[in-house]
């Protein structure tokens, strides 16, 4: 693994990193907030940060303005990119920016030509951890969180692993992909047409098969004025579900946030503080 960029930040550091991935096969970067208590000898929490649709590892860090809380709470966190990357590795044949490069949707590829690089479900699962915990002083406590695509990524890894994550939270997530044109369209690519395999994929199933055995704490943010609120299974069928269950998920919604990181960025230290409460890093959230 190879640092290739560092730059001081709210008395801590944002680090770029570039290292080969045997789960994707190829090579991928990194981006990872250090906050100033990482010089200490205390191993801190981390914050897995997924982004969405056309992102790399450096939108989050760029954009949502995450680092000046996260410097004062001591919480690391860690954003990869959203797809397998370089030469060799398939995009879609049109280029389109739903489907292939920046479009991974963290599932587990089974169809050709996508099953042997597009393995992004592995890749944050059990590649990424392992790699943080062999180079860096990271304690075992650990939240998730994301936006759209990487929203309905973080919530179908935490429902999958919830003994792993101490919260999840997500911007404007597609929980319902099995239903909606973005979540059709890549799953029928990734994983073929039988539906029963996108189903492991898919944050409202998971819920409703998992709910009554959960005690995940879940907060969702939602703006009014995103355009792809309806047409693409946006955080309202994940609350139908949770209300049909009796879940005790968060639903916030907020008139005239729209879906870009202008939103993120003025909500995102609501989240930081969620995940802080669970993680045992703050007393109230
Ligand atoms: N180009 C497309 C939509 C692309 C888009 O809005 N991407 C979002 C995530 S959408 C769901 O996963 C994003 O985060 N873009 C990167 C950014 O820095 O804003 C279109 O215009 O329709």
């Amino acid at each position: 693994m190879e640092q290739v960029g560092a730059n001081r930040c709210f008395g801590g550091w944002q680090k770029r990193y570039h290292h080969p991935s045997s789960v994707l096969g190829c090579d991928m970067h990194f981006s990872v907030y250090f906050p100033p208590q990482a010089e200490g000898s205390s191993a801190l929490p981390v914050l897995y940060w997924l982004s969405g649709l056309t992102c790399t590892d450096e939108n989050f860090v760029i954009k949502a303005g995450a680092q000046r809380l996260a410097a004062e709470l001591g919480m690391i966190i860690v954003a990869p990119d959203t797809s397998p990357r370089g030469d060799g590795v398939p995009d879609a044949p049109d280029g389109a920016y739903d489907l292939g490069l920046g479009a991974g949707f963290y599932v587990n590829a089974t169809q050709a030509p996508w099953a042997q690089h597009y393995r992004m479900y592995d890749y944050i699962v059990n590649e990424l951890p392992t790699l943080l915990q062999a180079n860096f002083n990271v304690s075992s406590k650990a939240a998730i969180a994301g936006h759209s695509m990487g929203g309905h990524g973080a919530l179908v890894i935490a429902l999958s692993n919830a003994s792993r994550f101490s919260s999840v939270s997500a911007f404007a997530p597609i929980v319902n992909p099995m239903e909606c044109p973005w979540g059709q369209k890549a799953l029928g690519a990734y994983l073929g047409d039988d539906k029963t395999a996108w189903q492991d994929y898919d944050a409202c199933h998971l819920l409703r098969q998992q709910g009554a055995f959960l005690s995940l704490p879940i907060r969702v943010d939602q703006g009014m004025a995103d355009d792809f609120l309806d047409s693409q299974q946006l955080t309202r069928p994940l609350e139908a579900v949770s209300v049909e269950l009796d879940y005790p998920a968060e639903f916030h919604y907020h008139p005239d946030y729209d879906h870009s990181y202008f939103f993120i960025a003025s909500k995102i230290d609501d989240h930081l503080r969620f995940h802080a409460h669970h993680l045992g890093l703050t007393d109230a959230p």
